[in-house]
C-alpha cells in the first residue's frame, strides 16, 4: 500500500523530471521517480541518441541511478509520459525492457503507478504487469 501523500510526491517527482527527458527523436517525453524502501526518491528521464539503440527510457534511468548508489530495494515507481508540447493526458506504461529491469530489483508487490496528473493515476503491482516474468 502506497499513502495517497506518497502517490502525489511521486507524480509531482515525475511530472517535474519529465521536463528534463531528452528525446529529439521520438519527441515523447517520460519521466519516472522511483521510491527506495529506504524513502529517498530516485528521478529519470529518458535519454534518446542519434544511433537509436544507446537511448535509455526514464525508468531505467532512475533504477540506474539507484543502483549505481547502493540502493537496490524498492517499493514503488511513478510514470508520466506523453509527447513533447502536450500535456501528459494519457497513462505511458512500461516498456518489456524496463518491466524485466524491474523483476531484476523488485518483487511481485513493487507498485507502478501509472499517471497524468495529480488526480488521474493508476496503481498496478508488478506482477499485474508482468505474469509469469523471467528469474534466473
Ligand atoms: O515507459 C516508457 C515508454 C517510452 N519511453 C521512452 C523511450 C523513447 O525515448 C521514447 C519513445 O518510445 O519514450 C520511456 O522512457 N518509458
Ligand atoms: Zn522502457
Amino acid at each position: 500500500m502506497l499513502e495517497e501523500q506518497t502517490v502525489k510526491k511521486l507524480i509531482k517527482c515525475a511530472l517535474e523530471q519529465r521536463k528534463f527527458s531528452y528525446a529529439p527523436y521520438s519527441n515523447f517525453c517520460v519521466g519516472a521517480a522511483l521510491l527506495a524502501e529506504n524513502g529517498t526518491v530516485y528521478t529519470g528521464c529518458n535519454i534518446e541518441n542519434g544511433a537509436y539503440s544507446p537511448s535509455n527510457c526514464a525508468e531505467r534511468t532512475a533504477f540506474f541511478k539507484a543502483v549505481s548508489e547502493g540502493v537496490k530495494e524498492f517499493r514503488a515507481i511513478c510514470i508520466v509520459g506523453a509527447p513533447k508540447d502536450e500535456t501528459p493526458n494519457e497513462f505511458c506504461p512500461p516498456c518489456g525492457v524496463c518491466r524485466q529491469v524491474m523483476l531484476e530489483f523488485c518483487g511481485s508487490d513493487f507498485l507502478i503507478v501509472l499517471a497524468a496528473d495529480q488526480e488521474k493515476y493508476q496503481i498496478f503491482t508488478l506482477e499485474e504487469l508482468v505474469p509469469m516474468g523471467f528469474h534466473l
